[in-house]
């Protein structure tokens, strides 16, 4: 059976993209979004966040009449649920979005349809959705209950794509098909062949789940032996980039950057989602997540010292320093702000800091509400006449593309290596 609708269920970094990638292909994409701004938005052929190649992608989709969004799911051959899986206090994941995607589907079900849930999710969510699916509609045979009977093909098919590279790694990217039964992988599998270049590669929901989990986790953990050396080497006055690059010279050693701390909702949220399933085993994957979470305190520490250095040298009163922080995105050339360690740090510095404190973010129109009034969005020439401390988050191309002479005679702290 083909699949003559698509519908896409969360419009946002993932979502957006997925139903683009269907409706290039000529079929009939429904995105559905909660958000009626990103709803009119992409229905004008435009889009609402920044990631390179998917306006010229959703441009065309929307023009050619193969994708329009909508605020309440209509039915469809398949579905996909691409919504947020943040965790709540405590650091136990939050999955309230899911349950709501799912539930507003349940009424529009019908037999032969596939159900698929893209969001990063625990161990288990996949059983948990088709159990809250089977409670909305007695009348239909869910996987877990009938087996390969079943009226509705439900799979967790995790997506591992990178921001910033998210349209080319969306069709090259092999993809984790994790079906409650073969016909689920089957049909799941059929499903993206529509678009994927990259193979098709079956397993369970469960092993699914928990393979986007560890891929995440092995990322965190790798950065913060990265984030874990650069305090050993500020402690021994050693440069840790030209450290790491020396290392790296060895045919099996392969370590990661430092940088201000680790932010995105994934790999700063995913790993707690395996400690909070297991909290007896999951030693090292807790405490990399501890220390990336520990990197922005450190940070400010060292704005702390290069003020102080600023006030002996210069014999200006602490509310005449002026500290200019480069970058607010999790990482460089991106918009996305969420969880991103560089907010966290602006945020504490604003906290103590007596003087102006200047904010370029060349990503974003207005400063996030945590910041507003408190900082000052300032254009990057002005920030570099005016500032005497420059803070380095992110290593945005603009900021790599500076002189040397843009940056002399100014106390420098550098997250990220790029004035080292
Ligand atoms: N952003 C990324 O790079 C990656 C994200 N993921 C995972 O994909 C999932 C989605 O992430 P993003 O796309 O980044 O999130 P996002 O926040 O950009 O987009 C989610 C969208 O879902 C909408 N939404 C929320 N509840 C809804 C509902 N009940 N019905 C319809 N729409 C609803 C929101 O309005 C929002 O537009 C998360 O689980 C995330 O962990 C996985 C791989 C990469
Ligand atoms: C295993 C892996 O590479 N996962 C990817 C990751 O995307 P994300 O953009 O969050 O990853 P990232 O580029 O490593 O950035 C995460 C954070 O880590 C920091 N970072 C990254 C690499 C490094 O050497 N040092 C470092 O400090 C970044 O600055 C950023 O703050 O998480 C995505 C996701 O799950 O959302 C996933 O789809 C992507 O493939």
């Amino acid at each position: 059976m083909s699949f003559d609708t698509i519908s896409v269920i969360g419009l946002g970094y993932i979502g957006l993209p997925t139903a683009a990638a269907f409706a290039s292909r000529q079929k009939h994409v429904v995105g559905v979004d909660v958000n009626q701004r990103a709803v009119d938005t992409i229905n004008r052929g435009e889009i609402h966040i920044i990631e390179p190649d998917l306006a010229r992608l959703v441009k065309s989709a929307v023009d050619d009449g193969y994708l329009r969004a909508v605020t309440r799911p209509e039915a469809a051959d398949a579905f996909l649920i691409a919504v947020p899986t943040p965790f709540k206090d405590g650091h136990e994941p939050d999955l309230t979005y899911v349950r709501a995607a799912a539930l507003s589907l349940a009424p529009i079900l019908k037999p032969g349809d596939l159900v698929i849930l893209e969001s990063t999710s625990p161990v288990g969510t996949t059983e948990q959705m088709a159990l809250w699916l089977a409670d909305a509609r007695p009348d239909l045979h869910f996987p877990q209950t009938a087996g390969e009977q079943a009226d509705i093909n439900i799979a967790y098919c995790p997506e591992r794509v990178l921001p910033g590279k998210i349209v080319s790694e969306l069709i090259k990217n092999d993809r984790v098909i994790g079906g409650m039964t073969p016909r689920c992988s089957a049909r799941a599998s059929e499903l993206y062949r529509l678009f994927l270049e990259g193979e098709c590669v079956i397993t369970g929901s469960r092993t699914a789940e928990m393979c986007k989990l560890t891929e995440n986790s092995f990322r965190d953990v790798n950065i913060a032996f990265a984030n874990e050396l650069s305090l050993i080497c500020a402690e021994q006055g050693i440069n840790v980039w030209e450290l790491i690059r020396l290392a790296n010279r060895h045919p099996r050693v392969n370590i990661l950057q430092p940088g201000p701390g680790v932010g995105g909702h994934c790999i700063a949220v995913d790993p707690w989602f395996i400690v909070a399933q297991n909290p007896q085993q999951a030693r090292l994957i807790r405490t990399a997540r501890l220390v990336n979470d520990d990197k922005p305190a450190w940070v400010v520490e060292q704005v702390k010292s290069a003020v102080a250095e600023c006030l002996f040298e210069t014999n200006k009163r602490a509310g005449e320093v002026i500290i200019a922080c480069f970058g607010l995105a999790f990482k460089p050339d991106i918009d996305d702000l969420r969880e991103s360690p560089a907010v966290s740090i602006v945020q504490r510095i604003v906290s103590w800091h007596q003087g102006t404190t200047l904010v370029v973010e060349p990503n974003v129109r207005q400063l996030p509400e945590a910041l507003a009034g408190h900082a000052a969005l300032t254009a990057l020439e002005d920030a570099l006449n005016r500032a005497d401390v420059l803070v380095m988050l992110v290593d945005h191309r603009q900021f790599k593309a500076l002189p040397p002479s843009a940056i002399r005679q100014k106390w420098l702290v550098d997250t990220r290596g790029v004035w080292r």
